[in-house]
């Protein structure tokens, strides 16, 4: 492998899980929905770095990294390891990689089992693998142990004799016990006191200079991926939206995304703390059903108006707002006006109640001052719901009001610290560098 040469490189990795493939669902001849858990992921990782990969709990950073150590099968894509994919490997070559590249999971209480002592805990591999003679695994032990801060005396205990912090150094001890290459830590500290995540942060990062190890630390939380990483990979929703180098992504983020994870951060601060957020609005949509183009879109303060359109941002959500509901049917006709007054049975309230209808509607759906020519656009949708005319209404709102945000899904570039973002890409309808955004 020539210096420049990734040593895990990931290549359009899916896994879907198809949950819901029930006998029921078989009967009722529903198509399986898989959840989209990892969609088409590509990063490299290069000898010697940590890559962080950051986002809201659920997104895929979990998955993402057991299948790439090929503890679970994926659904489509590839990893290279030192040059070979990992999913072709079988024999000798399989148990080769199983050795080079190990996991740290989250949770130091679970992923030791209670039944073992800690010699045996951190001996396991090296019998399963038979490494060395009796002595030489003893000895090994030992010698891990005390590199993880750690005392050889205490060999003989049980993980419930350990500290929360002590438990995950022996889980670190157990993860190196066969000399890695590349390891995988899965929030390796979030189930930690904050009193002890700096040390254990501090003893990997020592680790990975004596054992020379490369990193995928996994986090949601941003202060530790700035404390110890090269580069960050963001996810969201089953995809990579933003890669580059940490100081560069915490600095000058791009994706709207990013920009959000990095404000929800608490600041010391005072200026930085009365600065205008962009929070994080909304919820998570269903990795079942992402939405379509941008899966950002549907909580991204900066989507892109059609470019004919002059319309303030606060303004164009309300209004993709009110389009997704009516696309999903998801607001009562029935119970509009005190005491449920219109009578919408039948196909639609009577014409003579049409304008009161909307005006009710209206008043409940719409927060903002809409400016007149929208005003008008958005009265005819919902007069089309007046006549129960769901699709009329759909499709008027999207004619007037379509984002390429939706129609189409940005690609991630391939420059030194590239973005998934219409903002950015060549399907721009907006100049890069959004005005609002400092
Ligand atoms: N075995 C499974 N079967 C079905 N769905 C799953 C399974 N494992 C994970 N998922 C789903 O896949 C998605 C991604 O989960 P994953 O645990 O990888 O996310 P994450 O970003 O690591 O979140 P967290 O930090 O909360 O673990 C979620 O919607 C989750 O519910």
């Amino acid at each position: 492998m020539s210096a420049d040469e990734p040593l895990v490189r990931v290549d359009d990795l899916q896994k879907y899980f198809w949950e819901n493939d029930s006998l029921l669902d078989r009967l009722l001849g529903d198509e399986p929905v898989p959840v989209r858990a990892v969609d088409g992921v590509s990063f490299d990782i290069y000898e010697g770095e940590t890559l962080g990969l950051v986002g809201e709990s659920g997104c895929g950073k979990s998955t993402a990294g057991e299948t790439l150590l090929r503890l679970r099968e994926p659904t489509d894509g590839r990893v290279e390891f030192d040059g070979e994919n990992v999913y072709d490997l079988g024999g000798d070559r399989l148990d080769a990689f199983r050795n080079a590249a190990q996991i740290v999971f989250q949770d130091p209480f679970s992923s030791l089992d209670p039944r073992m002592t800690v010699g045996d805990i951190v001996r396991q591999p090296l019998d399963i693998h038979d490494v060395g003679t009796d002595a030489e695994r003893r000895e090994g032990v030992r010698d891990l142990l005390e590199r993880v801060g750690l005392s050889a005396d205490q060999l003989d205990r049980y993980p419930h004799e350990f500290s929360g912090g002590q438990r995950q150094r022996i889980g670190i001890a157990r993860a190196l016990a066969l000399e890695p290459d590349f390891v995988v830590l899965d929030e390796p500290t979030s189930a930690l006191d904050v009193s002890v995540q700096a040390q254990v942060l501090n003893l990997l990062d020592d680790l990975q200079d004596e054992f020379d190890l490369t990193y995928l630390l996994i986090s949601h939380d941003l202060s530790v991926i700035r404390h110890v990483c090269d580069r960050v990979a963001v996810m969201y929703l089953g995809e990579i939206v933003e890669i580059g180098p940490v100081e560069e992504l915490f600095e000058a983020p791009k994706h709207p995304y990013t920009r959000a994870l990095l404000e929800s951060i608490p600041r010391a601060s005072t200026d930085e703390r009365e600065r205008d957020r962009e929070t994080l609005a909304g919820d998570v949509p269903s990795p079942r059903d992402p939405p379509s183009g941008c899966r950002f879109r549907t909580r991204c303060p900066l989507v892109i108006p059609p470019a004919d359109l002059e319309i303030d941002q606060d303004v164009y959500r309300v209004l993709m707002t009110l389009r997704e509901r009516i696309e999903r049917r998801d607001i009562s006709l029935e119970s509009v006006g005190e005491g449920n007054r219109f009578e919408t049975d039948d196909g639609g309230v009577p014409d003579d109640e049409v304008p009161a209808f909307v005006a009710t509607l209206k008043a409940r759906l719409v927060d903002v001052d809409l400016p007149p020519r929208h005003d008008a656009v958005v009265e005819d949708a919902l007069a089309d719901l007046a006549a129960a005319d769901w699709e009329a209404a759909a499709e008027r709102l999207q004619a007037k009001y379509e984002s390429v945000c939706e129609r189409s899904h940005p690609g991630l570039g391939d420059d030194g610290h590239p973005v998934a973002c219409h903002c950015y890409g060549e399907a721009s309808e907006r100049t890069p560098e959004p005005a609002t955004w400092r």
